[in-house]
């Protein structure tokens, strides 16, 4: 799968230990950045994170800073892209069976490399339920999310 990471200086540790695990596993990787030693926005990497998703360059996005809150927030402020703020795996799969995430979002100060293993497995490996015999609900309040956001 084509997956785009980024974060900001407070998560690089964690952004380079996904990004070597995924490229492992067969996945093609865009490290967005940010690179270890200064201090950057939050904001200016979700966005570009966001951009990534919303054109299609990537298809799902990973967005990491200290507790995961501030790139989430950026990165939904796009209105093509559904970003979930995760911390196990439960939630990660949920974020794509019901609401079709495409991209999440963890916080390094807050969660370890394994758990964030976890989450990213259950991110990728989970189905949106539109796929299943849900009688449309989930796609119906997705799509209903679009419309608000443009
Ligand atoms: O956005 C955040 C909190 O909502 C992130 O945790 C940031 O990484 C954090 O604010 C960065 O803090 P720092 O004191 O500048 O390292």
């Amino acid at each position: 799968m084509r997956i785009a990471i980024a974060s900001d200086h407070a998560a690089t540790d964690l952004k380079a230990e996904l990004r070597d695990w995924l490229i492992e596993e067969g996945h093609e990787v865009a490290d967005l950045g940010t690179n270890p030693g200064e201090s950057v926005d939050y904001p200016d990497y979700g966005y570009k994170l966001a951009e990534v998703v919303a054109e299609g360059t990537a298809e799902r996005g990973i967005a990491l800073c200290g507790s995961g809150i501030g790139i989430s927030i950026a990165v939904n402020r796009n209105p093509d892209v559904r970003c979930a703020l995760v911390s196990e795996p439960l939630s990660a799969a949920l974020a794509r069976e019901h609401n079709d995430a495409n991209v999440i979002a963890m916080g390094a100060r807050l969660t370890g490399g394994e758990m964030a293993r976890a989450c990213v497995t259950a991110f990728l490996e989970t189905e949106f339920a539109d796929s299943r015999d849900t009688g449309g609900r989930h796609r119906r309040r997705v799509d209903k999310l679009s419309k608000q956001g443009s």
